[in-house]
C-alpha cells in the first residue's frame, strides 16, 4: 500500500508544454483513473510515474519519497501496456515469472508466487499454455499477473483494454477491478473511455491540456462537472446556450418550465441538462416533435426535434418517431464562464 503525490508537475515534449503544472494525491489502495481525451498529458503523466520519462519541473512522491530521479527499473512500480507485450517463445507460467527470475529469487518462492498470481487472474490451467493460444482478455489477464506478480507498491495502466473488443472490455475491466481491491494495490489508469472511468475508479483525473481539470469520486463527477468541458465529456449530456431570467431558464424564445430549485444567477448562461433529467410530462411542458428513437436495452433514447437542434432523453415508456410530447427540465447544472455556478 502506497500513497502517491504529483507536486507541480510540468513535462515539454518536442518544445510543447504537455504537462501543466499537474497536482494529484492518490491514497494509498485507490483506484484514479487518468481520464481525458487524445493528447491531453495522460500517458506522460503515467510514463513519468513509471521513470520513462523525468519531469522538467515538480516532484513526484510516494510514500512521502522523491522518485523522480530513480531509474525506472528500480521503482516499485509495475506498468501494464496497450499491447501485452508477453514473450511469444515463453509460456504463461514463463512470462509470469520472468521478472522474478531477473530478481534471483529461489525455485520455490518463484513457483508460489506465480501461481498464486495466476490463480489471482484465473488461468492456472493455463500455465503451460503459449500466449499466441489465448484470447486477447486472457493475455491481458497474462500481463495484469506479469505486472501484480512483482508485489509492486504502485500498478500503472496504460490503456489496457483498448483491444479488446467491448464486451471483453467489461468482462475484463471488472475483473481488474475486483483484483486490485482484494490485493489493495494503489492503481493509476489510463483511459480516454469515460464509461470505463466512471465504472471502476475510486476517483476520476480529468485531464484538459495536461492539468487537471476536475479530481473527484465518480458519481460526484456524474453529477457535479465543475466546468463545461467536464459536463460535456463525462456521460451524456445537453450542453444548451441560453439566460437565467427570474428564476427560469430561457433558450432562444423559450421558457423551459424546470420542476428543480429556481436559479439563482440572472444573465447569460450554459445550461446543461442530463437526458435522464429532461422529462415528458402530459401537460405544461414544452412542446417538441419525436425526431429519432433508439432502443438502448431496458430503455429508449429519443432526439427531440427542438429550435436550437437536438434535445436527447432518455424514457422508459414508449415514444413513436414523429409523436409530439411535452417536456420539463428535472434538474439542470448552470454555468457561467465555463464554470458551475448552479448545480442541483
Ligand atoms: N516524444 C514526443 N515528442 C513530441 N511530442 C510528444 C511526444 N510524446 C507525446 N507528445 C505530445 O504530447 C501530447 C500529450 O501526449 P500523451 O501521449 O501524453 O497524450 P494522451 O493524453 O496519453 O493521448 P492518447 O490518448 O492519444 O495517448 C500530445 O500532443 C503528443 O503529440
Amino acid at each position: 500500500m502506497a500513497k502517491l503525490v504529483l507536486d507541480g508537475i510540468v513535462k515539454h515534449l518536442g518544445g510543447k508544454l504537455v504537462v501543466n503544472k499537474l497536482n494529484l494525491e492518490v491514497a494509498s489502495g485507490e483506484l484514479v483513473c487518468l481520464l481525458g481525451a487524445s493528447g491531453c498529458g495522460k500517458t506522460t503523466t503515467l510514463r513519468m510515474i513509471a521513470g520513462f520519462l523525468t519531469p522538467d519541473g515538480g516532484e513526484i512522491l510516494l510514500d512521502e519519497k522523491p522518485i523522480s530521479r530513480i531509474p525506472p527499473e528500480r521503482r516499485p512500480t509495475a506498468m501494464v501496456f496497450q499491447q501485452y507485450a508477453l514473450w511469444p517463445h515463453m509460456d504463461v507460467f514463463h512470462n509470469v515469472a520472468f521478472g522474478l527470475q531477473l530478481r534471483k529469487l529461489s525455485k520455490q518462492v518463484i513457483e508460489k508466487r506465480v501461481r498464486e498470481a495466476l490463480g489471482l487472474v484465473r488461468l492456472e490451467e493455463y500455465a503451460r499454455s503459449y500466449p499466441a493460444r489465448l484470447s486477447g482478455g486472457q493475455q491481458q489477464r497474462v500481463a495484469l499477473a506479469r505486472a501484480i506478480v512483482l508485489e509492486p507498491k504502485l500498478l500503472l495502466l496504460d490503456e489496457p483494454l483498448s483491444n479488446l473488443d467491448s464486451k471483453l472490455r467489461i468482462e475484463v475491466r471488472e475483473e481488474i477491478r475486483e483484483i486490485q481491491q482484494r490485493v489493495g494495490i494503489t492503481t493509476i489508469f489510463v483511459t480516454h473511455d469515460q464509461d470505463e472511468a466512471l465504472s471502476i475508479s475510486d476517483r476520476v483525473a480529468v485531464m484538459l491540456d495536461g492539468h487537471l481539470e476536475q479530481y473527484e469520486p465518480p458519481d460526484k463527477l456524474y453529477r457535479y462537472p465543475r466546468t463545461t468541458y467536464v459536463a460535456g465529456f463525462v456521460g451524456s449530456m445537453n450542453l444548451l446556450h441560453g439566460a437565467t431570467r427570474a428564476g427560469r431558464v430561457v433558450i432562444g424564445d423559450i421558457d423551459v418550465p424546470c420542476t428543480w430549485q429556481s436559479a439563482q444567477v440572472e444573465g447569460e448562461v450554459d445550461i446543461a441538462v442530463r437526458p435522464e433529467d429532461v422529462r415528458l410530462v402530459q401537460e405544461g411542458g414544452v412542446e417538441a416533435r419525436v425526431k429519432q428513437r433508439m432502443q438502448r436495452g431496458h430503455y429508449q433514447e429519443l432526439i427531440l426535434d427542438v429550435p436550437w437542434g437536438n434535445l436527447r432523453t432518455f424514457v422508459s415508456n414508449d415514444a413513436e418517431v414523429g409523436a409530439q410530447v411535452q417536456y420539463v427540465f428535472q434538474r439542470a447544472l448552470i454555468y457561467q464562464d465555463g464554470v458551475l455556478v448552479q448545480g442541483a
